[in-house]
Parts: C-alpha cells; sequence; structure tokens
C-alpha cells in the first residue's frame, strides 16, 4: 500500500513547489522503511524534539501527497503512517451528537451520562419536581418549557473494560467523549444541522412506545446528510406498551438502515430490570440507587431461547452487511464475540448498520452499555474522512488529517453570546489551537489573537492552554460568522459549511417603547450572528423590521427571550407566511430612463430579456454586451439593481426565485449617466418584464406528520380536508396512526389548537418546509390586492 501511495505522489511532483517536494520527499524516503510497529519502537529511542519534527514531515508528506490525489490514500493509510503516539490519544477520543425526535429523552439521557461520568454530583430531571432541571437545559426558559431549544455541548471521560490485545484480560481503558446534545423540536433545526456538520457519531434516541417518529426521519436525513454513523437507543422501555421491536422495525423499514438489538430486556414496562447483552450472552441488570451499578450474571433461563434467537438475527443482519461475517455464516460457523464486536464496528462506521441498545434513562436502567457501544462501534476522530479545498491549489480537496504537528484548521459551527463576550465554539481538524496564537480567518482573510480557549460544560465552563486535533471546544474574543474556517496562515484551506433552510414564517416587530430601540438593536443582531435561520430585515414600504424563523415557536422564542434577556416589550405582527414570487415566460424589455430637465440629469438605457431558470432557485444575472455599449462600471450597477429588485419582488414584495436577467444592449449619455441611473434603470425594466411574464406567488408547502390514537383518524382526516392538504400516506398501528400530509403553510396558523380539540389533546403533529409551489389562484389575487392597498394607504400618508 505504501509503495503504491510513493509511486502515485512521486508522478504528481511536477506540480509542487521545489522546496516543498524536497522537504516531501525526505519525509517520504523514511516511509517504506517505517512499519508501524517498528516505527513506534525507533520512536522511543530518538530525541523527542527530532522525534516530533521527523513525525511532522511525515504527516505532511502524506497530506502533500492526497493533496495531489485525494484518494491516493485511505485514512487508515494515513492514521498506520502516523505517530503510535498520536494515533493512541484519537483512538480514545469521541465527538457524539445526541438527536431525536421532541421529547424522546435526549436531555434525561445526556443527564445519566454525565452522572454516570462522574460529571455531574447528581441527577436532575427536565421539568423535574425539585425545579434545578437538567444540567444540558441551561437556558431559563428550556427548564420552564421542559424543551431544549439551543444545543449544549459537554465533555466526559467514560471508563470502560477492554479486553487485552495479547492477554484478553480486562483491563481499564479511558475514553474522553465530547458530547453535543441537541434540540428535538423542527423549529430549532439549525442546532441539529451544526451539531451533525462537525461530530464524528451518533446516538439516535427512539421511544420505545412511539418508534420511529416524524423527527426521527428528518434527523435521520440531517445524518445522511453528514455522513454520520449512528447508534441508536431504544428509551422509555419502562413505559406502559413499550416494544423495543416496533422500534428497531422502523428503522429498518422507515429509515431504511439495516439494525438489529445488541440485547434483549429483562422484564419490561414497570418491571424493567436491565438487558442481556447478546454478543457475550450475559444478563446486565441495573442496581443501586441511581443505577449506578451493572451487575453481570447469568441471563435467566426463561430468556435463554429468546436471546438465541435474537442473537442469530443480529449475526444473520451482520452477515449481510459484512463481509467476514458471510464467510463465517456460509462456513456454518458461530462468530466470536471479538469477531461479532469488530464487524459492528466496522458496518457502523461505513454506514451499512445501526446497532440498537435499549433501555430507561428516567428509570436509570441500562445507559451505561450505551456509554461502552459509543467507544466500541462509533469512530474516533482518525477514523472519518475529513476535506477542505486548497485556495491555494484551485480549490483542489484535501484531507484534514486530526494530527496535532499539522497547521491547525477549525471550523467555527456555534456562535454564542456570554457574560465575557462573544464564544465561537470550534472544531479542530487538524494541528492544535493554542491560547495566544494567531489564526487567519479563510473567509475574510482576517488574522485574530485566540485570548481564551475553554472546554465548555454546558453553561460552564473550564479554562485550558491548547486543544488538539480532532476536539471540540469554544473560544472567546474572535469575530466570524457561524461557518467560517480558521488556519493558522500557512496553509489555506476552507471546509464546506452546514446546510442553512430557509425561513419560513415571517411576522414584523418593534419595541413597545422607542426608549428600548438600542437594546432591541442589540438583541437582534446578537440572535441574528448566532443563529442563521433567523434574518431579520427592514420592509422598504413600511420601514417596519421583519424578523423570520422556521416556525411560530422559534420567533416567539426570541421575542420572549428580548423580555428576558434585555428588557425589551416588543408589539408584533401577525405571523406571515414567507411567500416568494416567480416568472412562466421569457419576456424581452426596452427601457429608458431619461430626466433631462436643467442641471445633473439621469439617463440610461438597458436592453435585453427576462426569463425563468427553469427551476426556483438561485436568480441569475448575465451580461452579453458587445462593444462596450455598456461599461462595465455600469453593469456592475446593472447587476446590484437586479439583486435589489430580486430581494422585493414587484408583486408581493416578497423574495424572487427563479428569474434570471439578461442584458445585452443599451445607451449611454457623455455626462447624465451614472451608476445610480443605471441601477435604477435595471431595477424599472425588471419591475416591468417581471409583471409581463405571467409573474406567479409560490407558498411554501410543510410535510407534516401526525400521530394520534386510532379513534381519531376520521376528525384528522376531516381537519386535513378543510385545508386542502393532500394525503401522502397513512401507517395505521395497533394504536396510533402517522399520516404524512403536503400542506400550505398558510392554513397552519392555529392548526395545533384545532388539532387539540379533535383528539381529545392526543394527537401531535410536526411540520417542515418541503418545497415551494403556486399558490392557489384565488389566494395569489387576494395576497396582490392587499399589497396594493396597503400601499395606496401608505403612499397616501
Ligand atoms: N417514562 C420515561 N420517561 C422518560 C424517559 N426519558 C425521558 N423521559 C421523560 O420524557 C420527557 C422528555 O424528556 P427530555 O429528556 O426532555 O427529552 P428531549 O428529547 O431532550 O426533549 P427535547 O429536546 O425538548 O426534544 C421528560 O418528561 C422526561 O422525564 C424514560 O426513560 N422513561
Amino acid at each position: 500500500m505504501r509503495v503504491n501511495v510513493l509511486a502515485r505522489a512521486s508522478s504528481r511532483n511536477a506540480a509542487l513547489r521545489t522546496g516543498e517536494w524536497t522537504a516531501c520527499r525526505r519525509s517520504f524516503a523514511s516511509l517504506p522503511k517505517q512499519r508501524p510497529a517498528i516505527a513506534g519502537q525507533r520512536h522511543q529511542r530518538i530525541q523527542p524534539q527530532w522525534q516530533s519534527r521527523r513525525w511532522q514531515g511525515t504527516a505532511a508528506a502524506i497530506q502533500e501527497a492526497a493533496v495531489h490525489d485525494p484518494n491516493a490514500l485511505s485514512q487508515e493509510a494515513i492514521v498506520e503512517n502516523l505517530d503510535p503516539a498520536e494515533t493512541a490519544r484519537l483512538v480514545k477520543i469521541r465527538n457524539i451528537g445526541i438527536a431525536a425526535h421532541i421529547d424522546s429523552g435526549k436531555t434525561t439521557a445526556t443527564e445519566r451520562v454525565l452522572f454516570y461520568t462522574g460529571r455531574i454530583k447528581d441527577i436532575h430531571e427536565v421539568r423535574g419536581r425539585d425545579a434545578v432541571g437538567a444540567k444540558m437545559d441551561s437556558m431559563d426558559l428550556e427548564r420552564e418549557k421542559g424543551i431544549t431549544i439551543q444545543s449544549a455541548a459537554t465533555f466526559c471521560d467514560w471508563i470502560k473494560k477492554e479486553p487485552d490485545s495479547v492477554t484478553g484480560e480486562l483491563k481499564d481503558e479511558k475514553f474522553h467523549i465530547n458530547l453535543i446534545d441537541t434540540p428535538g423540536h423542527i423549529d430549532f433545526t439549525i442546532e441539529v444541522e451544526r451539531a451533525l456538520r462537525v461530530l464524528d457519531g451518533a446516538v439516535m434516541i427512539l421511544c420505545a412506545v412511539s418508534g420511529v417518529q416524524s423527527q426521527t426521519v428528518t434527523v435521520d436525513r440531517q445524518m445522511r446528510r453528514y455522513n454520520i454513523p449512528r447508534i441508536s437507543f431504544v428509551n422509555k422501555m419502562d413505559r406502559a406498551g413499550a416494544n423495543p421491536w416496533k422500534a428497531i422495525e422502523g428503522i429498518n423499514h422507515k429509515l431504511r438502515i439495516p439494525a438489529a438489538a445488541l440485547q434483549i430486556p429483562i422484564g419490561m414496562e414497570d418491571g424493567f430490570k436491565g438487558v442481556v447483552d447478546l454478543i457475550n450472552m450475559k444478563a446486565l441488570y441495573s442496581e443501586g440507587d441511581k443505577g449506578e451499578i451493572i451487575r453481570v450474571d447469568e441471563v435467566p433461563s426463561d430468556l435463554r431461547d429468546f436471546a438465541q434467537e435474537k442473537r442469530r438475527l443480529l449475526i444473520e443482519t451482520l452477515a449481510d452487511v459484512d463481509d467476514e461475517i458471510a464467510n463465517a455464516f456460509l462456513e456454518e460457523r458461530t462468530p466470536s464475540p471479538l469477531e461479532i464486536k469488530a464487524a459492528i464496528r466496522r458496518a457502523t462506521i461505513s454506514l451499512k448498520f445501526s446497532p440498537v441498545l435499549m433501555g430507561s434513562a428516567l428509570a436509570d436502567k441500562s445507559v451505561q452499555p450505551m456509554l461502552d457501544a459509543v467507544c466500541d462501534f462509533l469512530p474516533n476522530p482518525s477514523e472519518v474522512e475529513n476535506m477542505a479545498l486548497d485556495r491555494r491549489r484551485a480549490e483542489t480537496p484535501v484531507k484534514l488529517v486530526s494530527y496535532n504537528s499539522l497547521p491547525f484548521v477549525g471550523l467555527a459551527f456555534k456562535l454564542e453570546e456570554s457574560n465575557f463576550g462573544q464564544l465561537t465554539y470550534i472544531r479542530v481538524y487538524q494541528g492544535q489551537l493554542k491560547k495566544g496564537s494567531h489564526v487567519t480567518n479563510a473567509r475574510t482573510g482576517q488574522k485574530v489573537k485566540i485570548p481564551r480557549i475553554v472546554r465548555m460544560h454546558s453553561n460552564e465552563m473550564e479554562e485550558v492552554q491548547e486543544i488538539g486535533a480532532g476536539e471540540i471546544c469554544a473560544v472567546f474574543g474572535v469575530d466570524c460568522a457561524s461557518g467560517d474556517t480558521f488556519t493558522e496562515g500557512k496553509v489555506e484551506y476552507t471546509m464546506t459549511s452546514m446546510y442553512v433552510p430557509d425561513p419560513v414564517i415571517s411576522l414584523s416587530i418593534r419595541p413597545k417603547h422607542t426608549k428600548d430601540t438600542p437594546n432591541f438593536s442589540k438583541a437582534i443582531s446578537r440572535f441574528q450572528r448566532e443563529d442563521p435561520t433567523f434574518r431579520v430585515h427592514v420592509d422598504t414600504e413600511s420601514g417596519e423590521s421583519i424578523i423570520s424563523g422556521m416556525g411560530e415557536l422559534h420567533l416567539s422564542i426570541y421575542v420572549e427571550r428580548m423580555r428576558r434577556e434585555y428588557n425589551v416589550e416588543v408589539v408584533t405582527g401577525q405571523p406571515q407566511v414567507a411567500y416568494r414570487e416567480t416568472i412562466q415566460q421569457h419576456v424581452p424589455f426596452d427601457h429608458l430612463l431619461k430626466k433631462q430637465t436643467g442641471g445633473a440629469g439621469d439617463y440610461a438605457r438597458v436592453v435585453g430579456y427576462l426569463e425563468p431558470t427553469g427551476q426556483l432557485g438561485e436568480n441569475k444575472f448575465e451580461q452579453q454586451i458587445v462593444g462596450g455599449t455598456i461599461p462595465e462600471k455600469y453593469m456592475f450597477a446593472c447587476e446590484k439593481g437586479f439583486q435589489a429588485s430580486c430581494q422585493t419582488g414587484p408583486m408581493l414584495g416578497h423574495r424572487v426565485l427563479g428569474a434570471s436577467m439578461i442584458i445585452n444592449d443599451g445607451a449611454t449619455h457623455a455626462t447624465d449617466s451614472s451608476e445610480m441611473a443605471f441601477k435604477n434603470a435595471t431595477q424599472q425594466a425588471f419591475r416591468k418584464a417581471f409583471m409581463a411574464a405571467q409573474p406567479q406567488v409560490l407558498e411554501p408547502l410543510m410535510k407534516t406528520v401526525i400521530t394520534a390514537p386510532n379513534e381519531f383518524q376520521g376528525n384528522i382526516v376531516g381537519l386535513l380536508n378543510k385545508r386542502n392538504a393532500v394525503i401522502n400516506d397513512t401507517e395505521i398501528g395497533p394504536e396510533d396512526f402517522t399520516l404524512t400530509a403536503d400542506c400550505s403553510l398558510n392554513a397552519m396558523f392555529g392548526f395545533s389548537s384545532q388539532l387539540r380539540a379533535a383528539s381529545q389533546g392526543k394527537g401531535e403533529f410536526s411540520m417542515e418546509f418541503s418545497h415551494h409551489a403556486p399558490a392557489p389562484m384565488q389566494l395569489q389575487k387576494e395576497l396582490v390586492a392587499k399589497h396594493e392597498k396597503e400601499r395606496a394607504e401608505k403612499n397616501k400618508k
């Protein structure tokens, strides 16, 4: 393998600058001689300083090779060639997120994780009687409402028993876990997106009664977007009606990930005592006041057959996704526990399988085996492929290697205002981040000093001097935007950022008392910086501030936070749907702006056409001027005019989607033409052409998932029919049904109270933006008429 790497790397050396290549070749020259074990032995004998310089050269050389052919080296090969001490550090790190449907028990489970790892001294419940609240829900609003609003990061050490690779004897191994607890409500989905963007693995929690729910499907999609391996944890095994097998079937069939249980329950509902570990065929009982003792015992005799059956199913499912287990299966040989574990790890990391564990966080049962599974089956940072684009080499993709001696590269994935200033969460992908060092923001080119580095423990922090590759930290005093890449300056890498969904709902907002305006502005600018799905703009006609976001709950939380954190009472308008405007026809234009009535005049002529792009996405501007009829500087002004027009569409003042403007001719005047004249002329031409191009109002359609007891199905279908919803799927279970429909957001205001009434409070629903579609003709007419009327009234004033 290594020889191939060398051959490929050297055949591409022409592109390297001579100095770099010489260093690179020197490092590579030593590579074939070093088998990992031998390298490790040599490593012991050389001087520490030398040693680190030598390894640094090797890693840099490896990265150089990867620059030229990102596929030249597998991640394993890179890791194999690295400093064994560094590899030993990495294999004990896990960066994981906990994500799930609303109220599945993410925060409750995280509280147990923190307790069992010794990070907190006592357990407090979400909405608990002691009114303290769970550690990870640190905001007052979260504790009052019992929901997670912001993701919270923490870290802990888990000591797990590992068999010695030589003797097989069990010994203590310490794993360092960086953990992010995420919210379940779709309104705060950006928190899940950005957490998953930087994590290496996840625990997907499911409710043992409800199984796969609507948000589980969303979270699954988000995990797929960032290739996140996951273990599944079926929680709430203590609840009446708990059925882990239904949840596992849901993972297999609804999420389409091969999944099998690694455990079976001992007792069910309020008799739930622990689990049988199917790999080692041992019973694990949770005992002690807070389930802190795991007593290992023989499998109860009444469960032996069932355990054997489920163990067989586990091996069969693995055989479908893992060659080694498939071979054992063909040879009619039962794989050993070590082989099964290794296969689960391989299949989980390669996203082919999800191992399923079960327990009850609230009843303090069987959480520790889930922690063991995090260490056993989720990848360490060196097992995850992270790519950046090298700007110095025409954006060539380059593999990042979680190695301390390489140049620092980190991604700012979350910003938060704290009492001590802006806190920026950073995932360090390679190199080290050191207090007092300087890093460069790849987007702005700005060099900034890192004054303080902390590790976050929910709302508390622990100051550190440096943070290693593959870890997560937060820094103070760094001005940047969410998603910015930071580098040491030696390399110019940028990383792609997370997916930010478009807001679907907006409302006008102003402070009740003018004296509060400065605080209002401060709050708005902070929220905007922290949350890319919270947008603010000023309506050009009404002069009102309009906030937009992911749903009513999202915006209402910000309104509440203004009151609590900034002492600002606000007045808000009715929530409005974020409509879009588009066109359906090709329309040519030839527009002349001419004001020449003495003194400096205005003159600009623009000729071209407006047409649909064919997709309801980005707008496009193109100039096809020949012979310089419009000089370049005026074309820039035309483009600005076009962009401004797309922000406030001619029909309703909402954003334009899918419009393409081409300017191919025009005229100027020696003295009266100006950039302003061309910008205005373009805007006027756009408006006229747009209105002639069969304009259309688009409305957001929401994928809506409703779950309720079967007896209310008729009522709920009736509610949806009244709203002209299109029902795509209905699934009827023994007690509950789940219905998936496309509904226009406009028709869904007030739906939650009607659903409550129609289902005696037992129905629940979630909504997520699906796509934009033309609004019904009647609604379009009403909206346009209303807009015209408002405009006329404002003009009168
Ligand atoms: N019976 C039972 N209830 C549980 C269990 N785990 C959590 N709960 C309860 O379920 C409710 C929701 O728990 P949380 O931990 O806040 O759930 P979450 O997934 O973090 O919630 P969001 O972040 O708001 O989506 C709380 O009332 C918990 O006490 C469990 O194992 N058994």
